[in-house]
């Protein structure tokens, strides 16, 4: 028997866009994004930047199967979108208040079919991992925003999926919090090698988390720049990265396309 070749083993990308444009309301010519190709390979941190209303959270929608593209396809580890596939973080943690933050990890855990006398030791280890495992007991509407985010991060962690879909997660945050959860999220992504979308408005939070940027245009988004970021990341000091004269010129160049895109 002879060994499959290259091609037939290789893996598919972790998310396929072709000629994808999208319409919410379909007797309309105005499109909400599109055309769009994107293809994303497994283990990249990719971050998607663009003027307000450009499309950005369409495009995560698409991907996490809660629209169907109006043309084109979308394909996430060669199959169709579901939701429930990726990992989700909002802007707004969407916690449920009436369970404590354990119990909120809790729920995600059981729903993601994790068994059950593995549980506690998954709860823990996931609130250790975003520094809350002193307030396991706690009702999340105790927690400041702050810790909010973080038990939605840990529940999206909760879900075993190689995929992380997160819309402006860390907008409504204070600066010190953002940058906290950047660096443990920047360092979580390394580690686990996962793929993740990441939206946001922060040029400096993209050059910062993102393994590649893409710019989208003014409505309906297109890609208008699709570059990678030249940055260190296993073991990276994060206060290093920031300071490095990369950093400078990337968020320069990112900066002045979003502004060409938005003129
Ligand atoms: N559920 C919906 N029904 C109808 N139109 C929608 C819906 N969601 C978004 N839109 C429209 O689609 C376009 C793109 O919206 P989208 O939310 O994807 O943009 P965005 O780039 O994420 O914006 P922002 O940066 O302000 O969050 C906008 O014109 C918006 O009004």
């Amino acid at each position: 028997m002879s060994a499959p070749s290259l091609e037939e083993g290789a893996a598919p990308p972790a998310i396929e866009v072709r000629g994808v444009t999208h319409r919410y309301d379909p007797k309309s010519a105005a499109a909400a994004l599109g055309p769009v190709d994107l293809v994303v390979t497994p283990g990249e941190f990719v971050v998607v930047v663009g003027a307000s209303g450009c499309g950005k959270s369409t495009l995560l929608r698409l991907v996490a199967g809660f629209e169907t593209a109006s043309e084109g396809s979308v394909l996430v580890h060669g199959d169709e979108p579901r939701p429930g596939r990726a990992g989700l973080v909002f802007q707004q943690p969407r916690l449920f208040p009436w369970r404590t933050v354990g119990g909120n990890i809790d729920l995600a855990l059981a729903t993601a079919s994790v068994p059950a006398e593995q549980r506690t030791a998954r709860r823990e280890d996931l609130l250790s991992q975003v520094g809350l495992r002193e307030v396991s007991q706690r009702r999340t509407w105790q927690l400041s925003g702050g810790q909010q985010q973080r038990v939605a991060i840990a529940r999206a962690l909760a879900v075993p999926s190689d995929l992380l879909l997160l819309d402006e997660p860390f907008a409504a945050l204070d600066a010190l919090t953002r940058e906290r959860l950047q660096e443990d999220l920047r360092a979580s992504s390394t580690r686990t090698g996962g793929t993740s979308v990441f939206v946001t408005h922060s040029v400096d939070e993209a050059v910062f988390l993102g393994t590649r940027i893409i710019v989208l245009t003014s409505a309906p988004g297109r890609i208008a720049l699709d570059v990678p970021v030249p940055l260190p990341r296993e073991g990276a000091d994060p206060a290093e990265v920031r300071g490095l004269p990369e950093f400078a010129a990337l968020r320069a160049e990112v900066g002045a396309h979003l502004r060409s895109v938005a003129a």
